[in-house]
């Protein structure tokens, strides 16, 4: 390996000593700042369990002063680059092994996060194969030096062979023979997602293609005017008609056209908009709208951080005279849920608890959200890299909590009160199996239809819980069951 630049003695005639032809002189690898930050990237992702959510913001922020021409068409490539690589490992992995003539974690990370950035721009991107080529090839000049960079570019010479189809046919077992891991290799998800999501889902095989498929796909990004602060007319106007577009389901919802950012807006910065999901919108609305017998006035969010769905219940609790109480174990999710319900028109009380030892009166409350931690499976579309992470012994380790978190809330609702039971994630061991458990054991509760409080969403299945889905509602998969306290 020679990482050191090297210039070749050369005599007048330009030719090498004895007058034969020269070597090609040395030449210093070219940085390019979109491919190195992209690099960066990925080693964060890789190297300190990072989130490329976060990580990328300040590497772009950096790469803008440090490179004077770096503009937004740079930030987007980069984006895509690093969003696409990560969400691309599985089938990308699988390519690679087909060319590397060890076991990939034989592989030094960084010269593997090379060899991918390089095959998800041969095999994801519009982008030509010798630019493809010629670009991650000098990166692993500048990363990770001139002898493993010749290791780079004979892989990526050898994945540049065929495309991505002609890779999936031979990389990918046969659907008839293995469909959960012909799926896995297709649609770069780990098999046990494929069978948690295709068990949930239910069907055959073009149902769970087009799930896999939307979690591949960039979502929108959709924000909510919040009740009583703003309506959606308002923020709609106030991006212009070219920015935005009306939610597809939710009264409240917006929806960013490409290349908008929400941080720009005043109404985000200024707290009577904020970025929220769609299916986020609609469990929490189903929650206020369903209705209860008798007094309607105290309500109770009991995992609040960071404040999304709190701050619309908020405004809508204000309307009708009621209060909120938004709970939160960590104290520095708490904070953001104050910041989030900050300018709020009617009371609320943002507390630091434990939902699971409740410091308030069992009965309190009229209408309780229990929108508990889980894997977070059905927001795969926005963590490319959560899928990767992901065990399935974490199942293990949120379903006690799942299971002591409902009992809490249906003890914290008085009779005749309703609890709306939620997780981003469509896996039946955090949905159904904890609904059902916590039923089992409870007594005095019965669940009631969700679907007639998401008016006008088609495909909600059979009820009387609600699963949504990113390829049936452009939703994330929220899930939601509706639980009333009958004794
Ligand atoms: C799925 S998130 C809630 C998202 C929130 N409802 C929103 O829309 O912004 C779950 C939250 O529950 C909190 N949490 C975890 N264990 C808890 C507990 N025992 N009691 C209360 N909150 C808890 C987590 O810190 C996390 O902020």
């Amino acid at each position: 390996m020679n990482d050191q630049p090297r210039r070749r003695p050369q005599n007048s005639n330009g030719k090498g000593k004895g007058g034969k032809p020269p070597g090609r002189p040395y030449r210093r690898p070219q940085k390019d700042p979109v491919r190195f930050l992209a690099f960066e990237a990925l080693r964060a992702v890789d190297e300190r369990d990072a989130y490329a959510n976060l990580v990328l913001p300040p590497l772009l922020r950096a790469a803008r002063e440090k490179h004077e021409g770096f503009d937004n068409r740079d930030a987007a490539l980069a984006t895509e680059l690093v969003y696409g690589t990560l969400r691309g490992q599985g089938t990308y992995d699988a390519v690679i092994a087909a060319c590397v003539d060890r076991p990939l974690r034989e592989v030094d990370p960084p010269v593997l996060d090379v060899l991918s950035l390089g095959a998800h721009q041969l095999l994801g991107t519009r982008i030509p194969t010798h630019a493809a080529v010629s670009a991650t090839v000098e990166l692993g000049r500048v990363v990770l030096g001139d002898g493993r960079a010749k290791f780079v570019n004979a892989v990526l010479r050898k994945i540049a062979q065929h495309d991505l189809d002609g890779w999936l046919e031979k990389v990918a077992p046969p659907y008839e023979e293995d469909p959960e891991d012909h799926l896995s290799v297709t649609h770069s998800h780990p098999r046990w997602i494929v069978s948690a999501l295709w068990d949930s889902l239910g069907g055959g095989r073009a149902g769970i293609e087009d799930l896999l498929e939307a979690d591949n796909e960039r979502p929108d990004v959709t924000l909510v005017a919040r009740p009583g602060r703003m309506g959606a007319d308002d923020l709609l106007a106030s991006l212009g008609e070219e920015n935005g577009l009306p939610g597809r389901w939710s009264p409240y919802a917006v929806r960013l056209t490409e290349g908008g950012e929400p941080g720009a807006l005043e109404a985000v910065r200024d707290g009577r908009a904020g970025v929220q999901d769609e299916g986020s919108q609609l469990v929490a609305l189903a929650l206020a709208d369903v209705p209860v017998e008798g007094k309607d006035t105290h309500w109770l969010d009991g995992c609040a951080g960071p404040g999304g769905k709190a701050a619309m219940l908020a405004g809508l609790a204000a309307r009708r005279g009621a209060t909120l109480v938004a709970a939160e174990k960590q104290p520095h999710r708490s904070r953001l849920v104050g910041q989030a319900l900050a300018g709020n028109p009617g009371p609320v009380q943002v507390i630091t608890a434990d939902g699971t030892r409740p410091p308030w009166r069992p009965g309190s409350f009229d209408r309780v959200l229990m929108d508990v931690p889980c894997t977070g499976l059905g927001a795969l579309r926005r963590r490319p890299e959560a899928r990767w992470r992901r065990r399935p012994s974490d199942l293990e380790k949120f379903a006690p909590l799942q299971r002591s978190l409902l009992r809490e809330a249906l003890g914290s609702v008085r009779v005749g009160g309703v609890v709306g039971y939620v997780t981003c994630s469509p896996h039946l061991a955090e949905t159904r199996a904890v609904v059902d458990d916590v039923m089992k054991k409870h007594g005095g509760v019965e669940l009631i239809d969700a679907r007639p409080l998401m008016s006008g969403v088609p495909g909600l299945g059979d009820g009387p819980d609600v699963q949504l889905w990113p390829h049936l509602h452009g939703t994330d998969a929220m899930y939601l069951a509706l639980l009333r306290r009958t004794a």
